[in-house]
């Protein structure tokens, strides 16, 4: 059912000290959209997908996942997810494409069991939709940032998601590939139907492609579609987030956060 929501946040608030790092926030994501979730460094982003994946749980608020509680929630192949840095094995590491996208499967089929057949076609399908099946049997650390992030996205997608959250992905790919990147979102969007959810610092790129945005520094400051937003100036902007819009546009590498 197109539109239906399917991540919905009633004023959720998270601290990890003594210090709020999201406040009251409400957000609802919609079958079909594809959100860019956008705000400067240290503004809650990574904490609020660590909220919505169960990984933190609100101190205040609640959160439902296609129509349930997040606590009786349990269909977690429905969301996939692709962190900050997946893509950052060195060219030792001792595993092929292949291997990388079936272990998306590991939480499917439980940990002790074999791969069948099965696994391994869903696992080419995966990588067919990336445009990476060539590559099934290279070694994962020989392939550059950006093949490297298709195949995250494979292994994400292995289980069939109808949502797909990314957490800076393009960081790590170089400008060239970062277009044919966002050509890749956007079929998965719109051919396949799968929700998007994508963190980025990137505003010029995302609200090209994207069809929602939202702006948040600890709540949430703008959610709206992107005509929407594209009809904001600078100044409109620094107002929206508290902050200069500088801060929001360069690319920076940083640590990956590490649910905990
Ligand atoms: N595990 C943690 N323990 C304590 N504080 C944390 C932890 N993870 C993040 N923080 C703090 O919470 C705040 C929000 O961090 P978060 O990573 O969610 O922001 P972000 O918007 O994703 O930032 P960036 O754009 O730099 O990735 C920051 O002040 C950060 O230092």
């Amino acid at each position: 059912m197109n539109n239906h929501p399917i991540v919905e946040m009633d004023q959720v608030s998270f601290k990890y000290e003594r210090e709020w790092v999201v406040k009251d926030v409400n957000l609802t994501i919609r079958q079909g959209q594809f959100l860019g979730l956008v705000g400067p460094n240290g503004s809650g982003k990574s904490t609020l997908i660590k909220l919505m994946l169960g990984l933190a749980k609100p101190d205040r608020g609640s959160i439902t996942l296609y129509d349930r509680p997040i606590k009786n929630f349990s269909n977690w192949q429905e969301i996939g997810f692709v962190s900050q840095k997946a893509n950052s094995f060195n060219s030792g590491f001792p595993a092929t494409v292949l291997e990388v996208v079936k272990a998306g499967l590991v939480s499917r089929i439980g940990t002790f069991k074999f791969f069948n057949k099965t696994h391994k076609d869903k696992a080419l399908k995966a990588l067919r939709t990336v445009e990476m099946e060539d590559y099934a049997h290279s070694n994962i650390g020989e392939l550059s940032g950006g093949q490297q992030q298709r195949v995250f996205i494979a292994r994400a997608l292995v289980s069939d998601p109808s949502l797909l959250i990314l957490d800076e992905p393009t960081v790590g790919v170089d400008a060239k590939h970062v277009t044919e990147f966002y050509d890749l979102l956007g079929r998965l969007n719109k051919e396949q139907g799968i929700t998007l959810l994508m963190v980025t610092h990137d505003i010029g790129t995302i609200t090209q492609h994207a069809t929602h945005v939202v702006c948040m520094n600890k709540t949430v400051h703008f959610h709206g579609n992107t005509e929407e937003y594209k009809e904001f100036n600078d100044e409109d902007l620094n107002r929206l987030y508290g902050h200069s819009v500088q801060q929001l546009t360069h690319n920076h590498d940083h640590d990956e956060v590490n649910p905990s």
